[in-house]
């Protein structure tokens, strides 16, 4: 059975999006490198795209984490399942994600990466709710924001299906 899903963000302007992030964070970082932190499993294809974009050096890592809590509302417990393969001691960390909607995922990946002694760490997410927020975080670069609707594609998924879909759609 297929679900029916309307556009929210085409994918013409999701592509345009990520080159402006691309070279927004290319321009803030001239003369540096950057350390890509990816957020599995919503942030994969966001940080593939946005790493194309960006004209600076490019290192990338990979981490995932699992929050507890009923299917539309994390509780905020949160543990590392996938860690980090490499140190952050001294680079410019950029955590990229998909979305933002309690902040409760970036603000723990921010605390705890913050005690692995980085340069810095900037916050990056293709979406934003900012409707939802319960935790406040602090995000460098944001795409889109939209409203409190449960969005799918572009790494999002519903019941694991979707996340290929190379726009922004919402189930109806
Ligand atoms: O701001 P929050 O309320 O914490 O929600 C945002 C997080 O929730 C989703 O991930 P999820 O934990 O569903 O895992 P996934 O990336 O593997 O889909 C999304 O990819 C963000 O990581
Ligand atoms: O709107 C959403 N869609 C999919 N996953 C999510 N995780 C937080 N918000 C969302
Ligand atoms: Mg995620």
């Amino acid at each position: 059975m297929s679900d029916n899903i309307k556009v929210l963000v085409t994918e013409e302007e999701v592509d345009r999006k990520i080159e402006e992030i691309g070279r927004k964070i290319s321009e803030d970082y001239a003369g540096k490198e950057v350390h890509l932190i990816c957020v599995l499993k919503g942030g994969v294809f966001f940080m593939c795209e946005l790493a194309k974009r960006i004209t600076v050096p490019v290192s990338m890592d990979f981490m995932s984490i699992s929050s507890y809590g009923n299917a539309t509302e994390s509780s905020g417990v949160v543990r590392i399942t996938k860690d980090l393969d490499d140190s952050l001691e001294g680079k410019e960390v950029i955590i990229v994600e998909d979305i933002i909607d309690s902040g409760r995922t970036l603000s723990y990946l921010v605390d705890i990466l913050q005690k692995r002694n980085p340069k810095s760490i900037t916050l990056c997410t293709l979406l934003d709710k900012p409707e939802r927020r319960v935790v406040e975080v602090d995000v460098q670069y944001v795409g889109f924001c939209i409203p409190d609707e449960f969005v799918v594609g572009y790494g999002l998924d519903y019941q694991q299906k979707y996340r290929n879909l190379p726009y922004i759609g919402v189930v109806q």
